[in-house]
């Protein structure tokens, strides 16, 4: 089953109306607090409507989540998955090559855990978790007498696929209204482009979706969030002049009025070694704190999976400035070598709800450790 976001009925943000005097006629089943999206899942429609705001400006909220069971052929969910793994094999391939030619009529022996090791540093994966993988594989060979270099490959790919699937998280919509999220990163990670694809594929999910045009530095990012907000009919927050908190906290307002289901807060790139621009991010984050309890709900890292190690970097200073709670890493179709989400697993294990491979919708798909491992290793 391809599954996108983990869905859970709204909780109301405001205090529902009075129960009614009769005993009330028992809910639905839930067999879980939560469920996904997907072609064979349903939902439950929320049974808490909205609280109507007065005097909301312009009011465009779409309806809450309603969704009816997307009934798609499974030869075309078939079809996605092998196109995705297919872009996403490619984007790794580089990765992928190296270490299968490794293990082709290789002996078990020193010099195989010598080139292995180059190879998993040459990919990015960091001295921790490359040292962590081939104690892990030594012990197995042992333990398990392993012989054969297929075998050593394929308890290298369980070791692996052990290692990052704690990364694996989908993103769950609909515990708020508005969710908030806030997305930061450093200049040129993608932040806008997967702003934009994110919007769409929850558009998609029946989402109302209001964007905040928060990167009031360079006009060139606010132009490209109205243009993509005008093609795909989302309405974008946006201000000429730019306070960025003002902006974020003007949205959360609008969204909260007008009952959205997600509101997105763009954010100007940075560097974490910016320290004043750094502040400026928790001053962001403080802001729409104000304009909503609880608020922003997720704050994501965008994060250009060609930085290679320096995204662990990245990963640990936004994290300590921000408390992070999700991971885009797009731009693995590039020169991106893969292993850094190794590294972040052993040091920062941050959830990765989604993972880029180009600049199309359908390129940023949620991230799945099977799915990773299999390109990284075939
Ligand atoms: N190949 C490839 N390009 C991508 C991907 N995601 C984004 N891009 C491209 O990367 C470039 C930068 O993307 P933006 O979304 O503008 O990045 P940003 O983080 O908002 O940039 P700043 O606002 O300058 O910080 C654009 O040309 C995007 O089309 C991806 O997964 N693969």
């Amino acid at each position: 089953m391809f599954s996108f976001f983990k869905k859970k009925p709204p909780v109301p943000e405001t205090a529902p109306a009075a129960p009614a005097a009769a005993p009330a006629p028992a809910p639905p089943p839930t067999p879980a607090a939560s469920r996904r999206y997907g072609t064979t899942s349903t939902f439950v429609a929320p049974t808490v409507a909205p609280v109507p705001v007065p005097a909301a400006p312009a009011a465009v909220s779409l309806p809450i989540a309603k969704i009816a069971e997307t009934a798609e052929r499974p030869v075309l969910e078939a079809e996605r998955r092998s196109s995705w793994m297919a872009r996403l094999k490619a984007g790794l391939s580089k990765t992928s090559t190296n270490l299968s030619l490794l293990f082709v009529g290789a002996k078990i022996d020193e010099d195989l855990y010598e080139e292995l090791e180059s190879a998993l540093l040459m990919a990015d994966a960091g001295v921790d978790a490359t040292q962590f993988l081939l104690d892990g594989l030594r012990r197995k060979v042992k333990e398990d007498k392993l012989l054969d270099a297929s075998a050593v490959k394929a308890a290298l790919r369980l070791l692996m696929t052990d290692l990052l699937r704690p990364l694996e998280k989908p993103l769950e919509l609909g515990r708020h209204t508005p969710l908030v999220m806030m997305i930061a990163g450093v200049n040129g990670a993608g932040k806008t482009t997967t702003i934009g694809k994110l919007a769409k594929h929850m558009q998609q999910h029946e989402q109302s979706v209001l964007l905040a045009a928060g990167d009031t530095f360079r006009a060139a990012a606010r132009e490209q969030l109205m243009v993509w907000g005008q093609r795909n009919n989302v309405n974008v927050i946006s201000q000429e002049s730019g306070d960025p908190a003002a902006v974020a906290f003007d949205a959360v307002q609008s969204g909260k009025a007008r009952a959205m289901n997600v509101v997105m807060v763009d954010t100007a790139g940075r560097l974490p070694t910016q320290l004043h621009l750094m502040e400026e991010l928790k001053k962001i984050k403080r802001v729409i704190g104000k304009g909503m309890d609880g608020a922003p709900h997720e704050i994501l890292l965008v994060i250009d999976g060609n930085t290679g190690q320096n995204a662990l970097a990245q990963v640990k200073a936004f994290d300590d400035a921000l408390g992070l709670t999700g991971l885009v890493i797009t731009k693995l179709d590039g020169t991106a070598k893969g292993g850094v989400l190794a590294a972040i697993a052993r040091s920062r294990p941050v959830p990765v709800y989604f993972i880029g491979v180009g600049e199309k919708i359908e390129d940023l798909q949620p991230f799945s450790a099977d799915e990773f491992v299999e390109a990284l290793l075939g």
